[in-house]
């Protein structure tokens, strides 16, 4: 299999294929920014090729990992030696009739995982259109399941929904992690200990939500004692409108994918 695009996703994908068996040797990756070659390199032992060459010919599966401003222009580098192959591209927004005109040929499924790949924790949803059979969704599944979970969506839209919530969504609990850390610091912890608070919390909080039936309201509810300390900082966070914030953050993420489209696509 091929990558285009050598950066963090195609890192964090290739990290799990690697952990789970793959060769390195198996894996040609495209990448024009030198210190990403050189950290393949030292990473994974992979040389990267610095453009697209027939080298790429007879692959059965190409991971486009670029950046969806420079998917086109890498796309018409590579498309002449890819035409055979199995496309799955994890670049936000753009969308598949863009590649398939591109690419010139209908085997695609968009993905769109999250960072927490990079330690077989990532979420990915994933999009397959009509032209590719099951066989090559069982591939992509072998592949994405390298790196964590994975949801089909039956329509290509609901991809920039997953880029809002899981693509996106690491970034939004860091910033979490960052005022959490923080406002220890502010009431006199030293910032390591509100910083393994915080993570701990986190972590501790979504395997009880993922192992548990109940939904979170409830569980919230729980840590929720009559008069007590979390109904004073949840009521405050109510009524600064956090929740409300939030929800209109996500939609600002989903519209700016929405946008990448109609900027990059063709
Ligand atoms: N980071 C994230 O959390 C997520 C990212 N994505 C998507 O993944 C894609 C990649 O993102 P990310 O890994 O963060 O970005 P990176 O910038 O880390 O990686 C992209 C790499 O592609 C290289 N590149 C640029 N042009 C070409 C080309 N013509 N041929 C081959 N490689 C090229 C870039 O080099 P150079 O720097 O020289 O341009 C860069 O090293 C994006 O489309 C993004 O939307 C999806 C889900 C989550
Ligand atoms: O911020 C972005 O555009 C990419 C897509 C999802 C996460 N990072």
């Amino acid at each position: 299999m091929a990558f285009i695009g050598g950066g963090n996703m195609a890192s964090a994908i290739i990290g799990g294929l690697i952990a789970n068996g793959l060769p390195a040797s198996q894996i040609t990756v495209v990448e024009p920014f030198e210190a990403a070659r050189d950290a393949l390199k030292a990473k994974f032992g992979i040389d990267a090729l610095p453009t697209a060459s027939a080298a790429l010919a007879g692959q059965d599966l190409v991971v486009w990992a670029v950046k969806p401003q420079t998917f086109k222009d890498a796309a018409a580098a590579a498309a002449p030696h890819t035409a055979q192959a199995l496309h799955l591209s994890v670049a936000a927004g753009i969308t598949t009739d863009s590649i398939a005109q591109w690419l010139g040929t209908g085997r695609i499924v968009r993905a769109m995982p999250n960072t927490p790949a990079l330690v077989g924790k990532g979420m990915t949803g994933l999009f397959a259109r009509p032209e590719v059979d099951a066989e090559g969704q069982a591939l992509i599944e072998r592949v994405i399941g390298t790196t964590g979970q994975l949801v089909w969506v039956d329509g290509e839209a609901k991809l920039d929904a997953v880029t809002a919530l899981s693509g996106s969504g690491p970034a939004y609990v860091f910033l979490f992690l960052e005022a959490m850390t923080q406002a220890g610091v502010d009431m006199g912890l030293t910032a390591p200990q509100a910083y393994q608070l915080a993570v701990a919390t986190f972590q501790g909080a979504s395997e009880l939500a993922a192992r548990s039936d109940e939904p979170a309201s409830v569980l919230r509810e729980r840590v929720t004692s009559k008069g007590g300390t979390t109904y004073a900082a949840i009521t405050h966070m109510q009524q600064a409108g956090l929740p409300q914030t939030f929800i209109a953050a996500l939609r600002k993420a989903e519209a700016r994918a929405q946008e990448l489209a109609q900027e990059f696509g063709r």
